[in-house]
Parts: C-alpha cells; sequence; structure tokens
C-alpha cells in the first residue's frame, strides 16, 4: 500500500517536532515535507540536534503547492494563526487536522472573549469536527477537517464524560483543579517558563479566565444540556510533560463505588487509550509520559458524596500529536492505535 504523503506546518515547534518523532514510526503516514513561516531551507537538524537522522529540510508555506505535495496537513501553529492559515489549506482541498484552539469554540463571541482574537471565518468553524476520538470517533471518520482538542480540555474530558452523560452529578457541582509541565507552552520563552521562576515552585496562572473553560463547557453541554458554569484552574509545576487533572463533583444521590468503577470500565472499552486504573490506585503523570493513553482514578468521599477522578494525560501525547495522530488514522479509514502503540517512557 502506498503511503498516504503528510505535511506538517509549525514544525520547528514542540506540537510540531512531537508529530515527526510519532509519525516517524507509522505504516500509512509519510512525512513528505515539514514548513516554517521563520526559517526556509534549514534543516530540522540544525533546529533539533536529537533529528541527526532526519532528512527533512524546512518549507515555505505555499498552500498551493502543499496542496500538490500532500493529501493531508497537521497544522500545530499558535492561535490566531491557524485561522488564517486553514481555511486557505481547505480551500485548496487538503484535509487538515489543526492542534491549534481557533477551530474548536462554535460560538464566534466565546473565541472573542476567551482568546481575545478575531475568530476564524464561521463557515469553517462550522466545518470542523472536535476531535476528542473516544466520544466523537463516528464524525471524525467521516470528516476532512478536525479540531483537535486542548491539552487540558482531553484529560478533563474523559475524566467526566461517563458521569456527565448519565446525569450521575448535580449540575453545578464541577470543579477542576489542572496541573501541568511547561512544554504545555510552547517552545518560546516568557517570564513565566524561564528556569529561575519555575525550578522548585509552582505557579496558579489565568484564573477564572483560561480559554479552555468555554471548549469544557462546549462539550459538556453537549452531553447534558443541564450543566452550569465549571470551576477550572491551572498550574504550572516544575516539569517537563505532563497533565494531571483532579476534578471535584458531587454525586446527586449515593453510588456505590463498584457501580461507578463498572461505569468507567464499560464506557471505555472499545476505547484502547484509556485505561481506568484498578480500585484504589490512582495515576501519576510518569505512568504515561511519551505515550497516547489517558489514565483515570476514581473514589467516592462517603462522607460529602463527592467523588474525586484523577485524569492523566501527557500534553504533547494525547493532549495533542497522538491525539492528531489517533484522528487522522479515523479519517483516513484506519484503526486508531496505528503508529501510537508506544508504552510510556518510565522512569
Ligand atoms: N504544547 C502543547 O502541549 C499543546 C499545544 N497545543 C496547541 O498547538 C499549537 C502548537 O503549539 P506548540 O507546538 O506548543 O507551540 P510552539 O510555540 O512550540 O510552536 C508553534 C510553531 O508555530 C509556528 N508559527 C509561529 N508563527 C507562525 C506563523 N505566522 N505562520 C505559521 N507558523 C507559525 C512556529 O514555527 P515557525 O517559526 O517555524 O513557523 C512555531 O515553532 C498551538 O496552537 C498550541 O496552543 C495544543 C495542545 C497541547
Ligand atoms: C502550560 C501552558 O501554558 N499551557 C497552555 C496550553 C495552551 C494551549 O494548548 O492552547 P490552546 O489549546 O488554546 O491552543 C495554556 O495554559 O495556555
Amino acid at each position: 500500500m502506498n503511503r498516504l504523503k503528510v505535511g506538517i506546518v509549525g514544525a520547528t515547534g514542540y506540537g510540531g517536532v512531537e508529530l515527526i518523532r510519532l509519525l516517524s514510526n507509522h505504516p500509512h503516514f509519510h512525512i513528505y515535507s515539514v514548513y516554517s513561516s521563520s526559517q526556509q531551507h534549514v534543516q530540522m537538524v540544525d533546529v533539533y540536534p536529537h533529528l541527526a537522522n532526519v532528512p527533512y529540510t524546512l518549507e515555505q508555506i505555499d498552500p498551493v503547492k502543499m496542496a500538490k505535495d500532500v493529501d493531508l496537513v497537521f497544522t500545530a501553529t499558535p492561535s490566531g494563526i491557524s485561522s488564517k492559515l486553514v481555511p486557505q489549506l481547505i480551500n485548496e482541498g487538503l484535509k487538515v487536522i489543526d492542534l491549534s484552539g481557533d477551530f474548536r469554540l462554535k460560538s464566534e463571541e466565546l473565541y472573542e472573549k476567551w482568546y481575545k482574537k478575531p475568530p476564524a471565518p464561521n463557515q469553517y468553524t462550522k466545518q470542523s469536527v472536535y476531535g476528542l476520538t473516544e466520544w466523537f470517533g463516528e464524525e471524525i471518520h467521516s470528516s476532512s477537517f478536525i479540531a483537535n482538542p486542548g491539552c487540558y480540555p482531553t484529560a478533563t474530558l474523559l475524566g467526566l464524560a461517563p458521569i456527565v452523560k448519565k446525569k450521575l452529578i448535580k449540575e453545578d457541582s464541577i470543579i477542576i483543579d489542572a496541573k501541568s509541565g511547561l512544554s504545555g507552552a510552547g517552545r518560546s520563552l516568557s517570564n513565566v517558563s524561564h528556569y529561575a521562576e519555575i525550578n522548585e515552585n509552582m505557579k496558579i496562572y489565568k484564573v477564572n479566565q483560561h480559554q479552555h473553560i468555554p471548549e469544557i463547557e462546549q462539550v459538556l453541554h453537549r452531553w447534558n444540556e443541564q450543566i452550569k458554569p465549571i470551576t477550572f484552574s491551572t498550574h504550572l509545576v516544575p516539569m517537563t510533560r505532563g497533565i494531571m487533572t483532579t476534578i471535584y463533583v458531587t454525586l446527586k444521590e449515593s453510588i456505590g463505588i463498584e457501580s461507578l468503577y463498572k461505569l468507567y470500565e464499560e464506557s471505555y472499552l472499545d476505547a484502547p487509550f484509556v485505561r481506568v486504573r484498578k480500585q484504589g490506585t490512582f495515576p501519576s503523570t510518569k505512568e504515561v509520559s511519551g505515550s497516547n493513553y489517558c489514565d483515570i482514578g476514581l473514589t467516592i468521599d462517603e462522607r460529602t458524596n463527592r467523588m474525586t477522578i484523577v485524569s492523566v494525560i501527557d500534553n504533547l501525547v494525547k493532549g495533542a500529536a497522538g491525539q492528531a495522530i489517533q484522528n487522522a488514522n479515523l479519517m483516513m479509514g484506519f484503526e486508531q492505535q496505528t503508529g501510537l502503540h508506544v508504552l510510556p517512557v518510565y522512569p
């Protein structure tokens, strides 16, 4: 079988370089071109010395030429850039998986409010399918344009889906306490990601203003219209990769822990990348690092009737490049695991 030719825009960033790592093992996708807005005719090895044996040279972003060269493009570009670039790629007939937040929110007002940027043209946002693979697989399969989910929403929504869909929780009770490693902020340096600022430190940021709040609420409403606004806090922790979301919800009625485990296990029976942990155990970020897994642990506090759900992912894999490839697999009719059979890197 001829391999499908794919292109990567933003290959010099963390999402892009993770796409290169994972696609290098893919039996059906072949990285044909990598593109950059700032560096052309530069070899990838000169940007990333760890890619010493990778032959790619950065090319100019030219939608017309791209459409002649490749079948599918991953855009690992910042929000505000994808909104302008992706429509050009779609107009050229390319299939697109966009890793940014530009096409995830269906409401232009919400995008402007939370991203503080002009929204993408509505006709393209309407076409996009939200790529939370485990729950929207059928739509993804019949789509040619995916808005790949944010990293925090991926961990949060996979943790909440079974109980929200079954309407088991009080609708105004969702609190999400989330932590991320530094690579979640991308490759460009800021004061926040300065070693001296983050080493042996922990910081809360974007308090009640995080752009992933409306993304999470949009999906929760698809599952249960009665869900009320969530409380969602994000923290930077001194590690390179990983996201942990600790989610608190109040149950409407008391439910045995055995029944909850049964619900989660049944919900993810056909989801090879979601691992519901054994009762009484909780996942840590290192236990999924470098892999496409989302690991979930659960418990109920019988004194308060509150449930605690812990969901961990690698932000660059299941939170970005891995899920993007999982979606590309479904879109092209391959098994979702194709090319993603990697165990976590431990320790
Ligand atoms: N890091 C993460 O964990 C996650 C990131 N995302 C999203 O994925 C996208 C990429 O993130 P990430 O890789 O971390 O970011 P980085 O900052 O590491 O890389 C982004 C890349 O975008 C390219 N770029 C910048 N400006 C332009 C432009 N005007 N036109 C075309 N390309 C441009 C740059 O490459 P060049 O200069 O070579 O063009 C840059 O290397 C973002 O939208 C991010 O929000 C989503 C989930 C998780
Ligand atoms: C650690 C860190 O800074 N993480 C980033 C994740 C950004 C991201 O992925 O943005 P979009 O999903 O909106 O594209 C943040 O919290 O803003």
